[in-house]
C-alpha cells in the first residue's frame, strides 16, 4: 500500500483536498479527528490534560473546552509542547492501527491528513508527501473567515507551525490552492492519477507476500532518507 502524507499550513486547504481523495474511495486517516477522539472524557490523554491544565479548560459537560485550551497553548510555547507530548503519542498509535486496518483490507493507497507531518517528523514514515500550499495572506484570510477569529488569534496559530516553505522542500507533490476550489479539484484529480500510476501493480505483490511488502517499505523509506540527506 502506498501511504501518502498530506500536509500544509493551517487552513491552506488540506481538508478540502482530503475530502476529494475520500470521494474517490481512497481511505483517509485524519489526524485532527483522531486528536479529538484520543482526548474524549475517560481516556488517558484526557486525564493527563486535566491534571496538567486544571479543570478550567473543561466545559460543563466534561469535554475539553477546545477554544479555551487553544487560547492557552497557542500563546505559550511551553504549554503547547506539553499538550503535544500528551496528545501526539496517542494520535500516532491510533494512526498505526488504522493504517494496518486499511492494509489488511487490501487498499492500494491510503491518505494521512496530518497538519504537523513535518514538525513531528512523521514525513520519514510515508511513501509520498503532498503539500497543500497558498500564500500567507490568503491563508490568514481563510483561517479568520472559517474560524471567525481575529487576526491576532489566527496569526498565533500560524506561528505555531513551521513556515510552509520549509514543508515545500520535502514535497513529492505540491498542490497550489491559491485559486478557486475548482482549480484545486483539477489538481487533485491529476495528483490521484499520478499516485495510482506510481503505486502500479507492485502494491499487490507486497500485499499477497507481506515479507516482500516489509522489505520493500524498508528499502523505499531508506532510499527517501538518503535522497533527503543528499539535498541538505
Ligand atoms: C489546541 C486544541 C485543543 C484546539 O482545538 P481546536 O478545535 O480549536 O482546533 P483543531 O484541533 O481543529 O486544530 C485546527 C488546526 O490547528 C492546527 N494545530 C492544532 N494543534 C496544533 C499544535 N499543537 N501546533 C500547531 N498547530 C496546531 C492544525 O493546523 C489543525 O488543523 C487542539 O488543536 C489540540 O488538541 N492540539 C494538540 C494536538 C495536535 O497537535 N493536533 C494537530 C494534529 S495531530
Ligand atoms: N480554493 C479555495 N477558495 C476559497 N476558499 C477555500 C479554498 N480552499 C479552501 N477554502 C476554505 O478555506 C478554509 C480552510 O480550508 P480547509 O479547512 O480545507 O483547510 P485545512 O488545511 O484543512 O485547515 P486545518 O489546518 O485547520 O485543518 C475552509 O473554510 C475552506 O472552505
Amino acid at each position: 500500500m502506498l501511504v501518502i502524507g498530506l500536509t500544509g499550513g493551517i487552513a491552506t486547504g488540506k481538508s478540502t483536498v482530503s475530502a476529494q481523495f475520500a470521494k474517490q474511495g481512497i481511505p483517509l486517516i485524519d489526524a485532527d479527528v483522531l486528536a479529538r477522539q484520543v482526548v474524549e472524557p475517560g481516556t488517558r490523554a484526557y486525564k493527563q490534560i486535566v491534571a496538567h491544565f486544571g479543570p478550567d479548560i473543561l466545559r460543563e459537560d466534561g469535554y475539553l473546552d477546545r477554544p479555551k485550551l487553544g487560547q492557552v497553548v497557542f500563546s505559550d510555547e511551553q504549554k503547547r509542547k506539553k499538550l503535544n507530548s500528551i496528545v501526539h503519542p496517542a494520535v500516532s498509535r491510533a494512526m498505526v492501527w488504522q493504517v494496518l486496518k486499511y492494509w489488511l483490507a487490501g487498499h492500494k493507497l491510503c491518505l494521512l491528513d496530518i497538519p504537523l507531518l513535518v514538525e513531528v517528523g512523521l514525513y520519514k514514515w510515508v511513501g509520498k508527501v503532498i503539500v497543500v500550499y497558498c500564500s500567507k495572506e490568503i491563508q490568514l484570510q481563510r483561517l479568520m473567515a472559517r474560524d471567525k477569529s481575529t487576526a491576532e488569534a489566527a496569526s498565533a496559530r500560524l506561528a505555531a507551525q513551521l513556515p510552509i516553505v520549509d514543508k515545500l522542500k520535502l514535497a513529492d507533490q505540491v498542490i497550489d490552492n491559491s485559486g478557486t476550489v475548482s482549480d484545486l479539484q483539477k489538481q487533485v484529480s491529476t495528483s490521484i492519477q499520478k499516485l495510482n500510476e506510481e503505486a502500479g501493480w507492485f502494491w499487490m505483490v507486497s500485499w499477497i507476500l507481506p515479507p516482500i511488502g516489509i522489505a520493500s517499505a524498508a528499502v523505499i523509506l531508506s532510499w527517501r532518507a538518503f535522497i533527503r540527506s543528499r539535498r541538505k
